[in-house]
């Protein structure tokens, strides 16, 4: 059996349908972006139903595009953008509010309070994450308490809580299965990553009741089919990751020590350590990398808010360049004599700082200082805070000591040869950039492929992986090292806390 898969990628600013082929190959796509919604300062929500109507129209695009019929697939991949919250109201599955997107900061002060009972330590001994408004937990209690009438109906049993893909495989299962898989489960600051359960403590302490949560099965599970009035014929669902996590399978990260990193407007970097959970001395995450056969693998991730996102502003806030491609042309006629620093802390800065009250600074402009330099700024700024994690990383797992580093990279920032050059010339380690860069999509199908017993387990996927182009570090010691330290020096300033 050879049959193609479906991989459905909901992610923050649009959703993405793409079917692969027996050989991996991509062979058609579906996109839609849907409306992103600022009623207050720092709150981002989605409508929870475009997130459902995009996912079936664009699975429909991506089938006629690949001229697949939906009877021949061998199953549906899902991956989602994380901790990004809905709570629905079982018997009608409507939305009681709509979801509360990851990058949402209203329920700082929640987790300010929390913290001043002195209780992330718990919180992160249980959960590998901290007590941030980033994951889920706070989001799902801050529903209850601002819809009239949610608390008592959730003490009655009639809502339910879900990131993305459960909220999704509710509604394309006609309500039957409200599940989610461990790699999601494990972004909430609900779920016990050793125990591999929800936990009861911290259900109570985050006021969310168990009868809210999904069931937690295996990145690769049955996760039940859709109904047949969406593809036209049921279709089982056979593989479930949040996004971070399937690039993760997508770039065939299975061993202990390898690493990816994904450039889009963000930038997260998991290191995988195996099926031993690594507790971070240097305020990194620890989270579920995938689960299969009932077995976790931990990866170690950084979170920074900003990548992609500085090329934005050169753009649309500056107005320097017309188009992000244009970034690199411009970056290079910088006066390489000049030492200016961009720290792109425009919502605060995340891993390993996460410092939600700083803002984003230049240092070292002279009059001399134009455009260029600040193009070369804003990209060098990306491979700093790579760098930054990779320290953090290192620190935490002495097994990466002495064993070589090799970065494996994806997302729209990858387009730019010089961007991974200056990643690798920072970090002093070679840099992986694969021929597919579709990894996440890839990794949600990989997941649902291999389930349906159609698509090898890791050893045979990884063969797969093939290279576009290695970038080795080119930039002597001594450059490195004072580069390094004016980041630092600049990182410093820019901190709240001095
Ligand atoms: N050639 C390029 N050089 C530098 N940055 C780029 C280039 N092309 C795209 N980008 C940046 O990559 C980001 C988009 O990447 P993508 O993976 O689509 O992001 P997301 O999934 O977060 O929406 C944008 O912030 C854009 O500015
Ligand atoms: O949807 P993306 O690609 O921006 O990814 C978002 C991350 O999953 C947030 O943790």
């Amino acid at each position: 059996m050879t049959g193609p898969i479906l991989a459905l990628d909901q992610g923050t600013t649009s959703t993405r349908s793409l079917v692969f082929d027996g050989d991996y190959r991509l062979i058609g796509t579906g996109q839609q972006e849907f409306a992103q919604h600022f009623p207050n300062s720092g709150y981002v929500e989605h409508e929870a139903d475009d997130l459902i109507r995009t996912s079936i129209d664009t699975m429909r695009q991506a089938l006629t595009d690949a001229g697949v019929e939906a009877s021949a697939l061998g199953g549906i991949g899902i991956t989602n953008q994380r901790e990004t919250t809905v709570v629905w109201d079982r018997e009608t599955g409507k939305a009681l509010h709509r979801a509360i997107v990851w990058q949402d900061r209203r329920t700082a002060e929640t987790c300010a309070t929390l913290r001043a009972e002195g209780v992330e330590a718990e919180v992160t001994a249980k959960t590998g994450l901290l007590l941030d408004p980033y994951f889920s937990a706070t989001k799902a209690s801050w529903i209850l308490d601002h819809v009239d009438g949610a608390r008592e109906k959730a003490a009655a049993g009639k809502l339910a809580f879900g990131t993305v893909d459960s909220w999704v495989i509710w509604h394309l299962t006609g309500g039957t299965v409200h599940a989610t898989d461990a790699t999601n489960a494990s972004r909430t600051n609900l779920f016990d990553i050793h125990r591999q359960d929800w936990d009861d403590d911290l259900l109570r302490l985050f006021r969310v009741p168990r009868s809210m949560m999904p069931d937690v099965l295996d990145s690769a599970a049955e996760f039940g089919t859709t109904l047949p009035e969406i593809l036209g014929v049921p279709v089982p669902i056979r593989g479930v990751a949040g996004d971070q996590q399937a690039a993760v399978m997508g770039q065939a990260c299975f061993t202990p020590g390898s690493m990816k990193s994904t450039y889009g407007t963000g930038c997260f970097a998991l290191l995988n350590t195996g099926e031993t959970a690594c507790a971070s001395q240097n305020r990194l995450l620890t989270t579920v990398a995938y689960r299969l056969n009932g077995v976790p693998t931990y990866a170690l991730e950084g979170s920074i808010f900003v990548a992609g996102a500085a090329v934005q502003w050169l753009r649309d806030g500056l107005g320097l360049i017309e188009r992000s491609d244009q970034v690199g042309d411009l970056a290079r006629q910088r006066d390489p004599n000049q030492a200016v620093y961009l720290v792109p802390a425009f919502t605060g800065l995340g891993a390993p700082h996460w410092d939600a009250e700083a803002r984003g600074a230049l240092y070292g402009l002279t009059r001399a200082t134009g455009p260029a330099e600040l193009a070369w700024a804003a990209l060098e700024s990306v491979a700093f805070q790579t760098g930054d994690l990779l320290d953090a990383m290192h620190g935490d797992w002495p097994e990466s000591e002495g064993a070589e580093t090799v970065l494996r990279v994806d997302g729209g920032m990858t387009a730019s040869d010089l961007v991974l050059q200056q990643i690798a010339d920072i970090l002093d380690a070679p840099v992986d950039r694969p021929q597919v860069l579709e990894t996440t999509a890839l990794g949600a199908a990989w997941l649902a492929g291999r389930q349906a017993g159609i698509w090898p387990g890791r050893d045979g996927f990884a063969k797969s992986w093939r290279l576009d182009h290695r970038f080795e570090p080119t930039m002597d010691a001594e450059t490195r090292k004072r580069r390094k330290a004016g980041w630092r020096d600049a990182v410093r300033r820019t901190l709240t806390a001095g």
